[in-house]
């Protein structure tokens, strides 16, 4: 994989192994050898653990209700920091266009599909999650059962909480070292027809010790058309989903996991 991070566009040197079906037994993939140094996968972890660690008083400072606002604060006090941040962020976004490109080969998309429309890739967003160890993990999860919106995430964890929904049954997904969990978001399953599913997850708490994890999101620009690619649609499939633009169904997919619905079923057209 780090061969790929340089050679982006030689996509025949990728082993057979890496392009789809991806783990067709839980339908979250993990991601190893893939070229971002493990220092800073680590670096990453222990910057997000400082901050987490700071008082409730010095977090309030890097706050906002704006979901727009980036919390720059933090890490632009320390030039280290924000160097790790930065570096981390640029290295997980191009291991994620190169996964993308993986995935569009093997669902036979003109090559480039995802980063040549550039709305469809626009934006980034990584967020952190942390759960303190918990007395009595039965009373509480640490993030509640949900399908990302987006095309790809690309979550790193450290500790064995993270589970995903595979008939009826919730699995854990084992952390190994150094690697990534890739989860198909509802995006991807739109453009994919269905090919692709995004798969439900969530975070449980354990007694023992506190979890974080850092995640970081592929998504298209508010304005973007998004809708089953044409090269999949055929007589024998046909298109399983409507199109929207990626704000609208932003919208209704607050609104539908508020109401615990599936939030593709409304653009769903019989077949
Ligand atoms: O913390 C994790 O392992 C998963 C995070 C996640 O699912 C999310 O932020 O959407
Ligand atoms: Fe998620």
């Amino acid at each position: 994989m780090e061969k790929l991070l340089s050679t982006k566009t030689d996509l025949k040197i990728v082993p057979k192994s890496y392009i789809l079906p991806p783990d067709s037994r839980l339908g979250s993939i993990k991601l190893t050898n893939h070229g971002v140094p493990e220092k800073l996968l680590q670096d990453v972890l222990d910057v997000t653990e400082e901050f987490l660690k700071l008082s409730a008083e010095d977090k309030a400072i890097a706050f906002s209700e704006d979901p727009k606002q980036s919390c720059g604060l933090y890490t632009s006090i320390d030039y280290m920091k924000e160097q790790v941040v930065g570096s981390y962020s640029v290295e997980v976004r191009k291991l994620s266009l190169c996964l993308l490109d993986l995935i569009g080969k093997g669902l036979g998309l003109v090559p480039g599909y995802f980063q040549d429309k550039t709305e469809l890739t626009e934006v980034q967003i990584m967020s952190t999650a942390h759960c303190p160890p918990c007395p009595d993990p039965s009373l509480t999860l640490g993030l509640p059962k949900h399908s990302d919106v987006n095309l790809v995430t690309l979550v790193l964890q450290e500790v064995e909480d993270l589970q995903v929904l595979k008939d009826g049954q919730w699995h854990t997904i084992k952390p190994l070292p150094n690697a990534f969990v890739v989860n198909i978001g509802y995006t991807l399953q739109n453009i994919s027809n269905g090919k692709l599913r995004s798969v439900e997850h969530r975070v449980v708490t354990n007694q023992k010790v506190a979890r974080t994890s850092v995640a970081s999101f592929i998504l298209p620009s508010n304005s973007c058309q998004i809708e089953p690619a044409k090269v999949l649609i055929k007589d024998t499939s046909p298109p399983l989903y409507n199109g929207f633009t990626f704000k609208d169904f932003m919208g209704t997919y607050i609104e539908d996991i508020h109401q615990k619905k599936p939030p593709l079923e409304r653009y769903k057209l019989q077949v």
